[in-house]
């Protein structure tokens, strides 16, 4: 996931992370061994017999590295997925260097693995991120955090952040930040040469979602949708680039180089730049919640008050949660709504029936509230479309530390690998007909027959699923209704977005345009 993270932003700046598609097990995979437990089921009969990982295909490094680089997958691993399942089936090993994993590659494989998922579920060695952590004695967050200290984090964050009711508090504050992407919008259109174009909007977004994740989680506005970008933010920015585009060599190279080549040194830098920024922010609060406290005034305040007030966190542990949050909460946001835009570009008749459902439940020049949202199940269904074409986290990974298990028919023992094949998965036509089109209305609870809720888990699933999930979205559902509202968006017949359109990445192209034309027929409403 980090990785995922990381080659999801790393794409920003057009350098891809990682070498192959599960290569997340650069970071997670530790070496499957050991015996057979007792507590593992045995087959019923002769029949049933149960195989081993032996028993499966193996992806060897020559293959693979003949089809990143010769068949060109390197820039379309999402795509390999499907490949490889066409040459394999549902389950195969991958043994490239290190890198030893199980992938599942099916709805039902899937579903398997995560209902047999563990207490504390693992994603694998974090130590790309840890090491830093360790180094200046930051606690970890919960990406990074495994077993029951991660479970007593999780209890600490999942408060005010998970339950659908916990982000309506959020409502006001994220549509302030609403509110100043659409004056950009506007600002955008008005100075571009059509007088209706937004050029690189995926930057916009990205800028959209880092002020929205930010004014909740440092309670105050960072200045991403100024016209200027102060400074400190600007570096901000630039740190999580740098630490994203660093990761990869640092994960590569063995540990001694780190003193002789320049890699560990940037990346380490980019760690700084973010930390800096965060614990100013933190410290602030912090200043802000003493000076109420000794003044025998009440606290108030939001998430971050709320972490700060938790006496079962240390502000080093406060410290290392907020930056995990700040960072998984940007690109997945920005990215899915880029792709709702693109989506809903090219298809008038979705738009419309989006524009027709948000205009029913919020008539007039009423702004959208996170109230309004619960009468909108087609926006919800646009964005879960979203996610199933274009899912932000392709590829995922668990690691059956503690037991033996057996998933489709085969043992495997504990500390086993396992990647899951997300993108493929959702792309299956036995799971969703057609499933190159963009039709929302898969999703809408009107009698039809829904398709296999494993098909498609953008957030993950179980405890350890997306702890961001409710806020990342408010924020969608906010935004989009609100754009939606006011303009009808169109396509740039320009050639760059032709890149976004042959799908060769599945991150947005950040050259990507959309024309807002402003709606004519508001006052008739
Ligand atoms: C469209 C937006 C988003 C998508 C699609 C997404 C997706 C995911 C997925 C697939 C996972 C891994 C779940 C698993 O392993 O089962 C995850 C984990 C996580 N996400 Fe998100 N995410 C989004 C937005 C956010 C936001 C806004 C935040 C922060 C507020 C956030 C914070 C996290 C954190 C901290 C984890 C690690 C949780 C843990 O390991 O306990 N995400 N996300």
């Amino acid at each position: 996931m980090v990785v995922c993270l990381a080659q999801s932003m790393v794409q920003r700046s057009g350098r891809w992370l990682l070498p192959f598609p599960t290569a997340l097990s650069l970071v997670y995979t530790r070496a499957a061994g050991g015996t057979p437990s007792p507590s593992v089921a045995q087959p019923s009969t002769s029949q049933d017999k149960i195989r081993t990982e032996d028993d499966l295909p193996r992806i060897k490094t020559r293959e693979m590295l003949y089809r990143l680089y010769v068949q060109g997958y390197y820039k379309r691993l999402h795509e390999l997925q499907v490949y490889e399942k066409q040459l394999y089936g549902p389950m195969y090993k991958i043994g490239v260097g290190s890198i030893n994993s199980v992938v599942l590659n099916s709805v039902e494989l899937l579903e398997e693995l995560l209902r047999k998922d563990e207490r504390f579920p693992s994603r694998g060695d974090m130590s790309l991120w840890t090491d830093y952590r360790d180094l200046r004695g930051i606690g970890y967050g919960p990406f990074t955090e495994e077993g029951v200290k991660w479970y007593n984090l999780r209890t600490v964050l999942n408060k005010r952040m998970l339950h659908p009711k916990d982000s309506v508090q959020y409502g006001d504050v994220v549509n302030e930040v609403v509110s100043d992407l659409i004056k950009r919008i506007y600002h955008l259109r008005r100075t571009s040469p059509t007088g209706d174009r937004v050029n690189n909007l995926s930057n916009e977004l990205y800028r959209f979602s880092l002020e929205g994740i930010s004014s909740i989680l440092f309670e105050t506005r960072i200045g991403c949708l100024e016209e200027e970008i102060p400074v400190e933010t600007q570096h901000f920015i630039d740190s999580i680039a740098q630490m994203f585009s660093y990761s990869l060599p640092v994960a590569m190279l063995p540990k001694w180089s780190r003193n002789i080549l320049p890699f560990y040194g940037r990346y380490i830098a980019g760690w700084e730049g973010i930390f800096k920024f965060s614990v100013k922010f933190i410290e602030m609060k912090m200043e802000a919640i003493q000076k109420r406290v000794d003044t025998n005034q009440e606290v108030e305040g939001e998430y971050l008050t709320y972490l700060l007030s938790n006496t079962k966190m240390t502000n080093k542990e406060v410290y290392g949660s907020v930056a995990e949050l700040l960072l998984a909460g940007v690109d997945t946001t920005s990215n899915t709504m880029m792709w709702a835009m693109y989506l809903l570009s090219r298809d008038s008749n979705v738009q419309n029936t989006l524009y027709q459902e948000v205009s029913r439940c919020v008539p007039g020049d009423n702004i959208p509230s996170a109230q309004d949202v619960n009468c909108m199940p087609y926006l919800k269904a646009v964005i879960k479309e979203t996610l199933r074409m274009y899912p932000v986290v392709p590829l995922n990974s668990r690691i059956m530390a503690e037991k033996d298990v057996i998933i489709g028919g085969h043992f495997f023992p504990k500390k086993t690998s396992f990647t899951m094949c997300h993108y493929a998965i959702s792309q299956d036509e036995k799971t969703f007909p057609e499933p190159s089109k963009f039709k929302p209305e898969r999703w809408l609870r009107d009698g039809r027959v829904r398709p296999n809720p494993f098909g498609s888990i953008p957030f993950g699933f179980g405890v350890r699923g997306c702890v961001g999930r409710r806020i990342a979205e408010l924020e969608m559902y906010l935004a989009l209704s609100r754009i939606i509202k006011l303009f009808e968006i169109r396509p740039d017949p320009s050639i760059r977005e032709v890149k976004a359109l042959n799908r060769s990445v599945l991150v947005a192209d950040r050259q990507v345009n959309l024309h807002f034309l402003e709606r004519t027929d508001k006052a008739a409403l």
